[in-house]
This record gives C-alpha cells, sequence and structure tokens, in this order.
C-alpha cells in the first residue's frame, strides 16, 4: 500500500478539505495559515544564507500565506519584505497585512526595484487559481525567474495547473515548494514536475473526508518492498519465461533489448518468436542467452507471459495481433507498433506502453475524437485514463514523470530521467514489466514498479549511455531496491 500521505489531491480535493476542516471542524482559518507559514518559513530560512526573503504576494490565501512567512521571518531577525501584487486583497490575506504592518513588517505594491539578490517566495497563486495566468502574474513570473537568488514555491508554483501539470504559459521556476497536506498531481506531471524542484509535504492539520486514493505517487517504499517479496526460484523454470513477438527484418534490436531486460530483471527464460530466418540468426548473434522460435499460431507455448511489439516494423509482421490481444489468456506487454492492431476491450491481463504520440494515435482510433501528442501532454491523466477506459489495461503513458492507469486509478513515477530519452528504452521497459508479471506480479504491480526501476536505471547512467546499459543497470536496482528517491517528497510536520 502506497503510504497515505503520498496519495495526491487535486484542486477541488484540496478545497473540500479545507472546507471540512474549517467550516465542519471549526478550526480557524487562521490558525490553518499559521502552520502553513511556519513550515514555509522554516524552508526559506534554510534556503537563505544571508540573504534577505522577499515574498510576492497574490490577492487570495497564498498571498496571504506570503505574508505571513515574511512576518515570522521578521520576528526571527531576518531581514524580510512582502510584496502585495493584486489592489483586490482576500479577508484573510487583509487580516495578514494588518497584522504584519503592525509588528513593523515592511509591505510595498508592486515587484521589488533593483537587482539585489534574495530568496523570492512565490505566494502569489495557490491551488485557487487556474491557469493560463492573467496580468500581472504573466510579468511577475518572468520577473521572478529573471531575478538572482534561490526560489521557493507556496503550495504550487504559479502558473502550474494543479491537477494536470500543464503549463499553458509562464511558470515560476521553484527550486523547492512547500505543499499543505497532501502533494498535487501538478507537482509530479510533465511539464509542473520541472518546475516543482524539490517537493516537501507540509501536515498542517487539514482533514478530509474523502478516502478515496485514486491518484497517488509510486512509493519507493511500496516497490521495495515489492521486490523483496518476489521469490527467488530455485530453478530458472521458476522465475518465468517470458516471449516476445517482435523483431522485424532490419529492426531486430528492440526485441534483442527488450529480451535482455528481461533477463536481467530476473526472468528465467526469454524466447523471441520470429519467422524470419534473417531475423532469427540475428537475434542469436546479438544476445546468445535468448532463444529463438517460429512464431506460428500461438507465439511461445511454454512463455507465461508475452511482450508483443518491440521492433515490429513490417505490416506483415503485425499479422495476427488483434486476435491475440484478444484472446490470448496470458498476461501480456503491449508495446510500440503492435499498439495500432488494438480495436476493442480486451478481457485479459494487458498492459500497454505508449509514448504520448502513439497514446494519441490510440485514443484517436478508439474513441473518434481528435487526439494529437500535444493534447496528450495538456492533460496526461485524463489521456492515461481515457486510455485505460477504451483499452481495459493497464496503461503505462511514457515520458518525464511517467503514469501508470487502471481504470480510474493512476500512479505517478518519480524516477526517470534524460538519460533514458535513447532509442530502445521503451523496449527495455516492455521488457522489465514482462519479467515482473513472470514474477508471478499483478499487472499494476508489475507496471508501477517496472516503470520505478527503469527510471532508476537509467538515473544511475550518463547521458550518452545506450538502451542495452539500461538494460544491464536494472539488475543492481533489483538487487537493492531503494526506499527513498530524491524526486519524493520530504514530509515535514507543522
Ligand atoms: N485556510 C485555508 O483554507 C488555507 C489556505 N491556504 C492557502 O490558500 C491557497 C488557496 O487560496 P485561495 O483559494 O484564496 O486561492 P489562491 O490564493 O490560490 O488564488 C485565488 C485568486 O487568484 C485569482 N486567479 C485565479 N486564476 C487566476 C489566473 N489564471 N490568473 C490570475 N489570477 C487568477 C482569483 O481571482 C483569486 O482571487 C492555497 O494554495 C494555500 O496556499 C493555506 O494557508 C492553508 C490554509
Ligand atoms: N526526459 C525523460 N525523463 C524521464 N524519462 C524519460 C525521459 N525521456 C524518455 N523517458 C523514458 O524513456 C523511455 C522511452 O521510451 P520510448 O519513447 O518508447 O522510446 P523507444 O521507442 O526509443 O524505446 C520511456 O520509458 C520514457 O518514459
Ligand atoms: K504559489
Amino acid at each position: 500500500m502506497t503510504r497515505a500521505w503520498a496519495t495526491l489531491w487535486t484542486r477541488s480535493q484540496a478545497a473540500a478539505a479545507d472546507r471540512h476542516t474549517i467550516v465542519d471542524l471549526g478550526t480557524p482559518s487562521p490558525v490553518l495559515m499559521e502552520r502553513a507559514a511556519l513550515c514555509c518559513a522554516r524552508e526559506a530560512l534554510a534556503m537563505r544564507g544571508d540573504l534577505p526573503v522577499w515574498a510576492l504576494c497574490g490577492p487570495g490565501n497564498n498571498g496571504g500565506d506570503g505574508v505571513a512567512v515574511a512576518r515570522i521571518l521578521h520576528g526571527w531577525g531576518v531581514p524580510a519584505r512582502a510584496f502585495l501584487l493584486s489592489e483586490r486583497l482576500s479577508p484573510e490575506l487583509a487580516q495578514q497585512v494588518a497584522l504584519a504592518e503592525k509588528l513593523g513588517v515592511r509591505i510595498d505594491r508592486g515587484l521589488p526595484p533593483g537587482q539585489e539578490e534574495a530568496v523570492i517566495v512565490d505566494a502569489m497563486l495557490g491551488t485557487g487559481a487556474a491557469p493560463p495566468l492573467r496580468q500581472p502574474f504573466v510579468a511577475a513570473v518572468a520577473w521572478a525567474n529573471a531575478h538572482p537568488g534561490p526560489k521557493l514555491a507556496i503550495d504550487i508554483p504559479t502558473g502550474i495547473d494543479a491537477d494536470t501539470g500543464a503549463a499553458p504559459g509562464p511558470v515560476f521556476a521553484a527550486d523547492r515548494t512547500v505543499t499543505f497536506v497532501r502533494s498535487k498531481p501538478g507537482l509530479h506531471v510533465t511539464p509542473g514536475r520541472a518546475a516543482a524542484g524539490e517537493v516537501v509535504v507540509a501536515d498542517i492539520g487539514i482533514v478530509s473526508q474523502d478516502m478515496s486514493n485514486e491518484t497517488c505517487l509510486i512509493d519507493p517504499v511500496e516497490v521495495a518492498r515489492t521486490i523483496a517479496g518476489l521469490r527467488p526460484g530455485s530453478h530458472k523454470g521458476e522465475r518465468g519465461h517470458v516471449g516476445i513477438v517482435g523483431g522485424s527484418a532490419g529492426t531486430p534490436g528492440a526485441a534483442v533489448l527488450a529480451g535482455a531486460a528481461a533477463l536481467r530483471a530476473g526472468a528465467g527464460l526469454v524466447t523471441i518468436a520470429t519467422d524470419d530466418r534473417e531475423v532469427q540468426a540475428q537475434l542469436l548473434a546479438h544476445r546468445p542467452e535468448l532463444m529463438v522460435q517460429p512464431r506460428g499460431a500461438e507465439p511461445v507455448p511454454a512463455a507465461k507471459v508475452l511482450v508483443v511489439g518491440p521492433g515490429l516494423v513490417r505490416e506483415a509482421d503485425r499479422a495476427g495481433l488483434a486476435a491475440l490481444w484478444l484472446e490470448d489468456r496470458r498476461p501480456a506487454v503491449w508495446d510500440a507498433s503492435a499498439l495500432a492492431e488494438i480495436a476493442v476491450r480486451s478481457p485479459m491481463p494487458r498492459v500497454i506502453t505508449p509514448h504520448p504520440a502513439e497514446a494519441a494515435r490510440l485514443l484517436s482510433a478508439r474513441t473518434g475524437e481528435s487526439w494529437t501528442a500535444a493534447r496528450v501532454q495538456a492533460d496526461r491523466p485524463l489521456a492515461a485514463r481515457s486510455l485505460a477506459t477504451v483499452t481495459g489495461a493497464v496503461v503505462v503513458l511514457k515520458g518525464e514523470g511517467t503514469l501508470v492507469a487502471e481504470g480510474a486509478r493512476l500512479g505517478v513515477c518519480v524516477s526517470g530521467g534524460p538519460a533514458l530519452a535513447t532509442a530502445g528504452s521503451g523496449d527495455c521497459l516492455a521488457g522489465v514489466i514482462a519479467a515482473l508479471l513472470g514474477r508471478g506480479l499483478s499487472p499494476w504491480a508489475a507496471a508501477t514498479a517496472g516503470v520505478h526501476v527503469h527510471g532508476v536505471a537509467g538515473e544511475r547512467l550518463v547521458v550518452g549511455a545506450v538502451a542495452l546499459d539500461i538494460a544491464d543497470a536494472i539488475a543492481a536496482v533489483l538487487a537493492a531496491p531503494e526506499e527513498t528517491h530524491p524526486r519524493f517528497p520530504r514530509r515535514v510536520l507543522g
């Protein structure tokens, strides 16, 4: 089970929790704001060295947090100022301004003058706002990003959509974001993830009645436990036999990579099914550990799990895949060009691993709507969930901040980096997930553990590494899975 505090709240879930805590339970709103600001002030203190702290404040309660941060720091003897960017002030913000002024905190209207280096605190907009940004925040974000000094965002960097991670305009580029009670999907989904910096979850006593945990981070603690629970297997047959339907003339490499990654992820045996004699010869030359056999009506009958798609570029090599999708009872990972053969929901255990362009093609074909890769990227959670609905599969939507969807459930991967952006890296991922399925994990568990492990393996490589290096790094990650990850939020209590 994912730890409760690793679940993610959407904008409406956060607002409902605020309302419940304040209205139903009677916790005064200023008490929550004080606790929120105290956590942010501590983080600003840790980031400042001997720099002053400047809070850029919007019109709502996010702005109220900013003024309270300036007041708390001022009380600790830190040179801290607040800058009000809007004419309009919410009642909580007005209350904070009045209190801060009584205590001698300097509060100005408009952006700070000059180029003095300072910690810039983004208290412009929080979870009450929805992008695209309007003025004066478009200009304020550009000013802040160009100003020298560390950047701290309160709750969410201004400009990021808290629910989707989309950034339809300029975005505050934070080094650190302090978010309240639960993190938000937008801090971990591309492109929001890059703008959030280090994410700190501050528990400030807001409680929710909503016990659903449909959206969560893929928790490295859970992944490590899942991996530790895998049986080593006393002989190779017990660790699962993976069959790979892949490799066309001229592109045998993708099948080799999927196979190599499956072996590194603990598959006992890997057999590649292809009818092309030239491909068969090339496969064996590439990786002698692999086995090769003709495809036939039922590919690799001895295999417990299939990977379908790596390198199947020739149309003739995709004949019969539609029936395989629908009828083959074995758990299977479907990838690359094989995804074009999916015409209906499959009742069988399936994991599909599209990148955004493949996801768009599949969604267009299956929904009759017009999807492009850009539309997928504009709301990755929606795209992943829609694909899960129309295919019946566990969906791995690849890319920075990979998503895993099963029905309405969504897992967000924290691991992975630019070294993974290399030809064949996706083939390795398919092989890892298949190996984990073969070792007895459910499609959800295999997909979530698979993307996390693949991401960590990629992080251990330098940019310029090739896909076979990823496959080879996977064994080391599985041998000693770590329960922490630098991009998994740090939790503070306030
Ligand atoms: N008492 C509470 O409920 C607590 C609230 N907290 C803070 O309050 C925040 C939420 O506060 P609010 O609900 O007041 O909302 P925000 O402060 O996030 O922003 C709402 C304001 O932004 C404006 N706005 C919305 N979309 C915009 C856009 N695209 N461009 C420009 N302006 C836009 C709206 O007109 C509105 O005035 C949280 O993110 C958190 O920082 C914390 O203090 C914790 C306790
Ligand atoms: N910048 C990045 N950060 C994190 N992961 C990435 C990044 N770029 C690519 N990846 C990952 O690398 C893999 C690439 O897969 P794919 O697009 O299918 O490429 P290929 O077809 O070359 O194998 C996916 O798992 C994807 O999530
Ligand atoms: K903010």
